[in-house]
């Protein structure tokens, strides 16, 4: 993990030749929905373990069949909630789920509209109970514009004031991560690389192309449902 000089809070992992090779079957375009999904759960169980490395390590004794000894127990671990942003942080979610299982989880829906406006519709949130106690992951594995994020993350606020936010990603462009810090200064990123920028549709450049469609397939549009309608 880096911290990335340009905005406080926000880590790239791009000391990790693990997790870059990852990031390259990722952007890759001949790799097909299962290694794709595949991809995008071995990044949460990753980006599990690096958030462990930021939480407090308590230092206990610990009883082996034979003797007592140093052990450590991270108790933040088990305070945790995880926001998954549909469609595609749902493998993410997985592997944070691997790191994290204890995790309380919500499930939110954001669907990002066409360039220039990116409104965003929100449709769906179901949210477990956030204590103070409580680190919350938002996994969303692209910030490109940010809108969805800005829109997640407002929505979260209301459900209460956890210790830590943190967005868990795959890239981020440095235009969203700049919008979120200066809405959010106290939310954290965590992201695998943080790319060059966005062309005029909002996608990120180099990117890896639309990370739902990647990983689930294009949507057939036969769909009335007017909030639907709405932002297309
Ligand atoms: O930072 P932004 O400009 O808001 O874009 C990022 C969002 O775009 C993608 O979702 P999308 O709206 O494509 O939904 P999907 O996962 O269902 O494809 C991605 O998963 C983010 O949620
Ligand atoms: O590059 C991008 C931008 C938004 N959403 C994606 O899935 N990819
Ligand atoms: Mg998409």
């Amino acid at each position: 993990m880096i911290k990335d000089g340009r905005w406080d809070g926000v880590y790239t992992m791009e000391d990790s030749p693990y997790l870059m090779e990852v990031l390259t079957e990722l952007r890759d375009k001949e790799t097909d929905s299962i290694p794709f999904r595949k991809g995008l759960v071995k990044f949460g169980r990753f980006m599990g373990y690096e958030i462990i490395k930021t939480m407090e390590i308590e230092k206990i004794t610990v009883e082996t069949p034979l003797e007592e000894t140093e052990g450590v127990v991270v108790r933040d671990r088990k305070n945790v909630v995880i926001i998954t942003v549909l469609r595609a942080a749902v493998p993410m979610m997985e592997g944070l789920v691997k790191v994290f299982e204890h995790a309380r989880i919500g499930i939110v829906s954001a669907v990002r509209g066409k360039a220039p406006e990116f409104r965003v519709e929100m449709n769906y949130i179901k949210v477990p109970h956030i204590s103070d106690e409580d680190t919350v992951i938002i996994a969303d594995p692209m910030i490109a514009t940010g809108s969805t994020l800005l829109e997640v993350i407002a929505e979260i606020k209301k459900y209460g004031s956890p210790k830590r936010i943190i967005v868990a990603g795959v890239l981020g462009s440095p235009e969203g991560i700049s919008r979120i810090k200066e809405k959010h200064p106290d939310v954290e990123i965590f992201v695998g690389k943080v790319d060059r920028e966005l062309n005029d549709d909002g996608y990120i450049l180099p990117g890896l192309g639309d990370a739902g469609d990647r990983a689930f397939g294009l949507p057939v549009k036969l769909s009335t449902l007017p909030q639907l309608r709405s932002i297309e």
